[in-house]
């Protein structure tokens, strides 16, 4: 292993930088070089190619984003997209890429990795948490952190005015991060697209609530569930509670990484180049009950992470 590639792909994630860092920074320590492709798969069909060292990526360990810039790079689904990507790599002479992001570009480096010899080495960095054979994922508890940062602010308007707030998270197909922020803010009623919910079940929850004299609620609602401003007129029309809808959007995607999402991405990072110097790839870096392992990249894009049910049911019955 002489060569390591580095790509962010999909949404942005506070971490991703870190993980930048610890990638380059453990394959110098190991003797190999490295180069970024910018703007996601973008970089790998257009040739966008900047060299890093341990000194290029200083200081960059607290910052969101990520520096190699991001895209939805639709061009890299296609085969010629992948056989210029794979082209970009030979010319490089890349022999492991590491792969930041999450789902959707783990699925796309399954596909380009699967008819090239360079090797593939997936780092879960998403604020979504749903990367199937980790249970956590770079930038998810910073995500939250700085979700439950609002929503405590919404919390004394709540409270003052005695209205029902929705409170709109990211996550356009899973509720991982509405069921943990719901969960740390102590949310009456938590939303997501796993879960299908009646809007007449909402309103008798609500009215139960108002009778034994909660006349404020927050609801966290996962951006998948559908038009949350509709809710929030039914809710008032339904209930007679004065209902705002506040969408919390990008805000939840950037920011300084938590500690913990500093860990993990250096954890990630260190994990990744050790992977590559033992010659395996079509993996991804995990981490499991407290530890840090490696995990199939083939079954990861195969399988749909599941929710778990416990923390809603467990959010439900502190928030009475
Ligand atoms: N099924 C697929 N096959 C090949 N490539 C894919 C597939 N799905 C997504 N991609 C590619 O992967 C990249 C990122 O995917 P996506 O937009 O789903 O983000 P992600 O990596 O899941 O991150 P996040 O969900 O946090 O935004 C895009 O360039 C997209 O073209
Ligand atoms: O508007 P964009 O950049 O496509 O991102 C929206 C999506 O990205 C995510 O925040 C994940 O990065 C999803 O939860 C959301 O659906
Ligand atoms: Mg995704």
């Amino acid at each position: 292993m002489k060569t390591i590639g580095i790509v962010t792909s999909g949404g942005d994630a506070p971490g991703m930088n870190a993980a930048i860092r610890a990638v380059t920074r453990i394959a110098a320590y190991n003797g190999m070089s490295v180069i970024g492709f910018e703007r996601g798969w973008e970089g790998l069909i257009s040739g966008l190619v900047r060299p890093l060292n341990a000194r290029s990526v200083s200081g960059i360990i607290n910052m969101g984003g990520t520096i190699l810039h991001t895209t939805r790079c639709p061009h890299i689904q296609t085969s010629e997209g992948r056989a210029k990507a794979a082209a970009c790599l030979a010319k490089h002479k890349v022999d492991g890429l590491v792969v930041i992001g999450g789902d959707g570009s783990f699925r796309a480096a399954r596909a380009l990795g699967e008819k090239i010899d360079t090797l593939m080495v997936g780092v879960p960095a998403t604020i979504d948490n749903d990367v199937y054979g980790t249970d956590e994922t770079i930038g998810f508890d910073t995500a939250v952190d700085t979700a439950i940062g609002m929503v405590d602010k919404i919390r004394d308007t709540a409270i003052s005015h005695e209205r029902m707030f929705i409170v709109e998270v990211m996550g356009r197909k899973r509720g991982f991060l509405a069921s943990m922020v719901g969960l740390t803010v102590g949310a009456e009623i938590i939303l997501v697209p796993e879960v299908p919910f009646k809007e007449q079940r909402l309103f008798d929850i609500i009215r139960a609530n108002e009778s034994m004299g909660k006349r404020s609620a927050i609801i966290i609602a996962a951006e998948g569930i559908g038009d949350t401003r509709k809710l929030a007129l039914d809710i008032e029309e339904n209930t007679g509670l004065e209902t705002r809808l506040s969408v919390l959007g990008y805000a939840q995607r950037g920011g300084s990484p938590t500690a913990r999402s500093r860990y993990l991405a250096s954890e990630f990072g260190s994990k990744a180049v050790e992977l590559l110097s033992d010659d395996k790839g079509g993996l991804i870096t995990t981490l499991r009950e407290g530890r840090v392992m490696s995990f199939s990249l083939e079954e990861s894009v195969r399988t749909e992470k599941p929710l778990d049910p416990a923390i809603l049911k467990l959010a439900e019955i502190l928030a009475t």
